[in-house]
């Protein structure tokens, strides 16, 4: 097993790495407050898993919290649902809830503990590779607004995330892909030794390679949890964790939530923040298409979708969250594995990088 920390003083907590640790009831059991753990999933997850993490928790009051599945389902009607189940079997102040799930089941099971009866304690034991490279760490909670993604939500850190490797053997290979945008994103915002490594393993990944995927998994929550300890609440650095993202959530708003991936939404931004980062001036475009064919080698689409616009874009990109004073910021590539967040582009590279010919940028690729 590997354990990182994530150091954020007293609200610091442990992330445990490792095939198997579903059944470490040890480790589980050193992070309850109490008696009383309910466990939040969704109808996917609980006939693969629940029992195993039952079994963990032998001895506790249990409440199996079963959710619908999918990003349409990210709502407050659906975090009512987990009210209704907390309230329904008395759950105290001493409760901790468990996610157990993909990022869907921890932003929306976070942000319910945030919430109930003022706050109580949560574990995260993501289930997608997506959810155990990103979500699970750092104590971004939310829902979605059909206006916005994650536009209302809290920041609240879990007591531990326990990450067991074994259950991604049954993720369905079109998820796994998904969560390899997360972690490309590491590689290309602070760390340009991964991204090569990368280059090297991909294929190893995306043969779900136990070894290789720890190794990833560890590689990319290490630089989350370097990024959130010296920011926790994105007053700055924090927001390098969002390229692609502004790209990426218009993409999965203006689509409708769940027919673009997360992960998927956010390959095809990247290649859009790419490209802005190069029409700038800033990377290459050898260095542009080198991330291109990673991304693709990842499964990954970097054509955004043909019936947006760009004006489709900047309606979206107007209400994302990193928008001060009305002014659009965008994280973009300074170099390979150095990410910024910025307002100072011309306007003109902006509409540019709206309207480029991405079809035409991936046929160039292998010529
Ligand atoms: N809080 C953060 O910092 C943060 C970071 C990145 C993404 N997110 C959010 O995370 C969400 C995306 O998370 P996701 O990609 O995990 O999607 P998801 O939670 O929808 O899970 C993807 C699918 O895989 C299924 N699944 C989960 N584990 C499985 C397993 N082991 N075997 C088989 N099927 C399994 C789920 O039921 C679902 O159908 C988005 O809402 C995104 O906004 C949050
Ligand atoms: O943890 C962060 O900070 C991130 O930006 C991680 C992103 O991968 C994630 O999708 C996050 O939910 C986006 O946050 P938002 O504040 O842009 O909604
Ligand atoms: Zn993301």
């Amino acid at each position: 097993m590997r354990t990182l920390t994530v150091d954020l003083g007293e609200r610091s907590y442990p992330i445990y790495i490792g095939a198997g640790l579903l059944a470490r009831a040890d480790l589980f059991k050193a992070h309850l407050a109490g008696r009383q753990v309910a466990i939040v999933t969704n109808e996917t997850v609980a006939p693969l898993y629940l029992k195993q993490l039952e079994a963990s928790l032998s001895g506790c009051e249990l409440t199996a919290i079963v959710l619908p599945d999918g990003e349409a389902f990210k709502t407050w009607e659906t975090l009512q649902l987990i009210f209704n189940g907390l309230l329904q079997a008395r759950h105290d102040r001493r409760t901790t809830v468990i996610a157990l799930g993909g990022g869907v089941i921890g932003d929306m099971a976070g942000f319910a503990a945030a919430c109930y009866q003022r706050g109580v304690d949560f574990i995260q034991v993501p289930t997608t590779l997506l959810s155990q490279v990103d979500s699970s760490v750092g104590g971004k909670t939310g829902i979605n607004h059909p206006l916005g993604k994650n536009m209302v939500g809290a920041f609240y850190q879990p007591q531990a995330v326990i990450i067991d490797t074994t259950v991604l053997a049954t993720l369905p290979a079109r998820e796994l892909s998904a969560g390899l945008a997360e972690v490309i994103k590491y590689g290309l915002i602070c760390d340009e030794d991964f991204l090569a490594w990368l280059e090297q393993h991909i294929d190893a990944l995306r043969a779900l390679d136990g070894q290789a995927l720890i190794e990833a998994i560890e590689r990319s929550c290490a630089a989350k949890a370097r990024v959130v300890g010296a920011d926790e609440r994105e007053s700055g650095l924090r927001a390098i964790l969002n390229l692609g993202h502004t790209f990426g959530h218009a993409i999965e708003t203006h689509m409708g939530y769940g027919v673009w991936l997360h992960g998927e939404a956010v390959g095809a931004g990247t290649a859009m923040a790419l490209e802005m980062s190069t029409r700038l001036g800033w990377i290459s475009s050898d260095e542009r298409d080198r991330a291109l064919r990673l991304l693709i080698k990842a499964g990954l689409p970097v054509v955004p979708p043909a019936e947006m616009t760009p004006e489709h874009f900047l309606e979206h990109m107007a209400v994302d969250k990193k928008v001060l004073d009305g002014r659009l910021r965008l994280v973009l590539l300074r170099r390979m594995g150095d990410a910024t967040v910025t307002d100072e582009f011309p306007r003109e590279v902006l509409d540019a990088t709206l309207s480029a010919d991405y079809s035409a940028l991936v046929a160039q690729l292998d010529q």
